[in-house]
């Protein structure tokens, strides 16, 4: 059976307060699995596997992963092996070592015996900022909604998105999706081509899940087709959120992403990208440094299904999981802070 999902937290801390709560994301949307976290290992595999996933949840999935493991033993060796597990989990999104280095920063100058319960703390506060920052891109989002509706107001707002930049990419509401929902609960008409976005599907399994959870009115499409339906005059925006801007705004996302804005520059579509301050790389100088994690090529071969995965091609495949837009493609950055044409 298929689910909806109304958007919610998707990470919280366990009913002990000793480890965390996570969506098997894994399981959507044919199920609705939560799973709890009880060591750095735990979230280590649940990262790496990508049962839970998208750069600010894996930042705030690392970020209990490191206070559970001070937890076990609050030692300098320890919270440093630690670190570097959890730092080598996924290597695209920089949420992941924001968060460990704000974990390390609020526990290592106590006493051991004091580190957890700040590890712990800090965890909480990242994941309520989060959910405040995505909610202020949402507002920022709507009114840049508004202004492109205002162009076409006979008719709904059309937007493509790939992958899945929603509540489940986050802790909450998103950061490409949270100006959706703002606007479809604030009357504005949109609707929403979904990028299906193999090989993983986080657009036709995720996001789908998600807007029909909130009622948003969508269509899902092979990532093939996105840029037709410019052509043709049937997207007003592309939103797509972001696994790390680096300090030239280039932006590094989903594998297809930047297909997606040479086809908008050149059907004069704007490409908007979603991001809250955590995913910006100041230490990065270009996207070409960005590292792209390769992920296993069964990704490719095998086809997740309701009731199991199906093998479509005995071939090799290879599986680069991101690709990096440059910053001359991108119109506008939509932040907390509002909507800049440079970071
Ligand atoms: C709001 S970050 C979402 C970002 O993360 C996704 O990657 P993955 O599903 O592999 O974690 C994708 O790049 C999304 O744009």
């Amino acid at each position: 059976m298929i689910l909806e999902g109304i958007h919610q937290r998707s990470i919280k801390r366990t009913a002990d307060g000793a480890g965390a709560c996570i969506l098997d994301q894994r399981e959507l949307p044919w199920a609705v699995t939560w799973v709890e976290l009880r060591s750095a290992r735990d979230a280590e595999i649940a990262i790496r596997e990508m049962w839970t996933r998208g750069a600010p949840l894996i930042g705030a999935t690392a970020a209990y992963g490191l206070a559970m493991a001070l937890a076990e033993d609050g030692s300098d060796s320890a919270l440093a092996a630690s670190y570097a597990l959890l730092l080598e989990a996924r290597p695209t999104a920089v949420n992941l070592k924001w968060a460990l280095d704000k974990i390390v920063e609020a526990a290592r100058p106590l006493p051991v015996s004091d580190r957890a319960a700040a590890a712990f703390a800090r965890a909480d506060a990242i994941c309520d900022e989060d959910v405040a920052l995505n909610q202020a891109i949402g507002q920022h989002g709507l009114a840049m909604l508004r202004t492109l509706h205002a162009q076409h107001p006979e008719r709904p707002l059309n937007i493509l998105t790939h992958c899945n930049a929603g509540w489940l990419a986050t802790v909450d509401y998103g950061t490409a999706t949270a100006p959706i929902y703002l606007a479809h609960d604030a009357g504005l008409p949109v609707h929403v081509w979904v990028d299906e976005t193999r090989p993983r599907n986080q657009g036709a399994l995720l996001t789908a899940f998600e807007l029909a959870g909130h009622g948003v009115p969508h269509t899902v499409i092979t990532d093939n087709a996105g840029g037709h339906l410019m052509m043709r005059g049937q997207v007003d925006a592309v939103i797509v959120g972001t696994d790390r801007v680096a300090a030239n705004g280039d932006v590094c996302n989903k594998i297809g992403t930047y297909l997606k804005a040479l086809a908008a520059k050149d059907n004069a579509v704007p490409f908007y990208v979603a991001l809250p301050y955590t995913t910006f790389d100041p230490d990065t100088a270009t996207g070409a440094d960005v590292p792209i994690e390769e992920r296993p090529g069964e990704e490719v071969t095998w086809v997740a299904g309701e009731g199991g995965r199906i093998r479509v091609t005995a071939s090799d495949a290879a599986n680069p999981a991101f690709d990096v837009t440059p910053a001359r493609l991108v119109t506008g950055y939509l932040t907390e802070r509002g909507l800049v044409d440079r970071v």
